[in-house]
């Protein structure tokens, strides 16, 4: 059975092979009765004793590549050390690298940009720091900064697992917006350490984009770094979200005919973006909402641990409803889930008021899968690229930081994050909006610059652009896709 034109994708299987036993020819033969086509062999290793061969495979998708790889496996003398997949393939040796603006082509250039030259450029800085702005990266480059501690939903995986996030958030800052975006995963979750480490860093960066850093630490982490630092301090997590969150609901709600301000919302995972979530629609005037979490809901009147739930509890819940997210989202219009896989029941959406709207938005897998809530509700969005409506905060933080770093703002203002949720929103036009499209894709090259704009025109309104006239964006971005 060979494999159609387009529909293959190549795997690489990484195979020890005792010499003595195994037979290469069973191999192959294995391979193509299992509908795989070896494309390339390459020699990684041998010994007198094995080989260890990388085998090239096209596949039809990753359960095939899997199918082959157990068949390979129980062949005599066969081992499969490996199976890569295109996403692990894309991955070897990280997916970022810095690159040199200006070749050294000659002594010349190396003296100017290096000892003797470069020393004149570092006194000037000395003697005015602000020129740190115009004469060096600082200009254009942030810092993406995580500890490991709610990387997407897969919750404490550490730094190191953390890092394939990171790398791809400065992947998209620069794809979409130009802007330079530095990956730092500590090996830290002490609150004071990473303020002090992040500091301690702050003088290469004209922005600090914490993520994936759970709550409650990142609420105290973002609040003093902001207070610290003289760059803006962004908890993309938080307020990423939110941004993109009153975007989508924006233009929910026009499609149901009914305003925010008069719906029941569910808020289910009260933690970094839950919270910060919630307060964006507090701050848009929506009163009737209720948060949950593992314990049941948030509850005025009770007491709880955690400072956070318990303001969160004492400013939401009017009708003080009790119970699991199954009693609470009784009539409710509104569904936000940012908490974890599979949360939410299809039998819960049956309860909720008519045309209901579920953003089930967390990471990788969402709390109700689109296809199980279609028969169910009005609106469905989640936090991913592979379903219509992705609420994703992919689609501020590249424009919130570009228009950031192009007026020099000093801080993020909750009047910048609100004219970014307009910008987004905006760019679906009355006509464009149904229920398949409530909200702009990432590749829609309008985000970034509306994103911009806006957020420039609120830094100055608020107060906190340094530059007289904000730069222009550079030709080279926003990539247009
Ligand atoms: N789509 C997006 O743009 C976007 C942005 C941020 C976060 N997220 C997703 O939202 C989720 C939470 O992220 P975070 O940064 O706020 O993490 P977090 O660790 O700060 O908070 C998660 C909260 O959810 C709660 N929770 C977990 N499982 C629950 C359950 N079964 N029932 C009720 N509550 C539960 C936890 O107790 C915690 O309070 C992740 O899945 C993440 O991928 C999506
Ligand atoms: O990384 C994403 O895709 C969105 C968000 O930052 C998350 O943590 O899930
Ligand atoms: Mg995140």
């Amino acid at each position: 059975m060979s494999i159609p034109a387009g529909a293959s994708t190549p795997i690489i299987l990484r195979l020890e092979l005792s010499r003595s036993t195994a037979s290469f020819a069973q191999i192959a033969t294995v391979i193509g009765d299992t509908g795989g086509d070896i494309v390339a062999i390459d020699v990684t290793r041998s010994d007198a004793a094995s080989t260890v061969r990388d085998l090239t495979v096209n596949v039809y998708e990753r359960s095939h590549a899997d199918r082959i790889a157990a068949a390979v496996g129980r062949l005599p003398g066969v081992r499969v050390l490996q199976v890569s997949d295109q996403t692990f393939l894309l991955h070897i040796g990280g997916k970022i690298e810095t690159t040199p603006k200006t070749p050294i082509k000659n002594r010349d250039d190396l003296s100017r940009v290096y000892t003797p030259g470069v020393a004149r450029v570092c006194m000037a800085i000395h003697e005015k720091p602000s020129r740190a702005h115009t004469l060096t990266i600082k200009r254009n480059t942030i810092a993406v900064v995580s500890d490991g501690s709610a990387v997407l939903g897969l919750g404490n995986i550490g730094p190191q697992a953390a890092m394939p996030v990171m790398e791809g958030k400065a992947v998209l800052f620069k794809q979409f917006a130009g802007v330079d975006a530095f990956p730092i995963c500590l090996n830290t979750q002490d609150t004071e350490e990473i303020i002090a480490i992040v500091k301690a860093l702050s003088p290469t960066f004209g922005g600090i984009n914490l993520e994936d850093i759970s709550a409650p630490r990142c609420f105290e982490i973002e609040r003093r770094l902001a207070e610290e630092l003289d760059i803006p301090v962004f908890h993309d997590d938080q307020h990423g979200t939110a941004v993109v969150l009153l975007a989508g609901l924006l233009n929910a709600v026009k499609l149901t005919g009914k305003t925010l301000e008069s719906c029941k919302i569910v808020v289910c995972g009260i933690g970094a973006a839950g919270t910060a979530c919630s307060k964006m629609l507090m701050a848009a005037g929506v009163t009737n909402i209720i948060g949950v979490d593992r314990e049941g809901a948030l509850v005025p009147g009770k007491s709880y641990a955690n400072e956070f739930w318990q303001w969160y509890a004492d400013n939401s819940n009017p009708f003080r409803l009790e119970g699991s997210l199954s009693d609470v989202i009784e009539d409710a219009d509104i569904f936000i889930g940012v908490s974890g896989p599979g949360v939410l029941k299809a039998e819960d959406l049956k309860k909720m008021a008519v045309d209901p709207i579920v953003f089930a938005m967390a990471n990788p897998t969402p709390e109700i899968l689109p296809e199980e809530a279609a028969p169910y509700v009005r609106v469905m969005a989640t936090g991913r690229s592979d379903y219509p409506n992705q609420i994703n905060n992919v689609l501020c933080f590249p424009g919130i930081f570009r228009g950031i770093l192009d007026c020099r703002a000093s801080r993020v203002t909750e009047e910048m994050k609100l004219a970014a949720a307009k910008a987004i929103a905006s760019v679906v036009t009355d006509e464009e909006l149904n229920e398949q499209y409530i909200i702009p894709s990432v590749f829609n090259h309008l985000v970034v610059e509306r994103v911009r704009e806006a957020v420039i025109e609120a830094a100055y309104a608020s107060g906190v652009a340094r530059k007289e006239t904000p730069s222009k964006p550079r030709a080279s971005s926003p990539t247009p896709i």
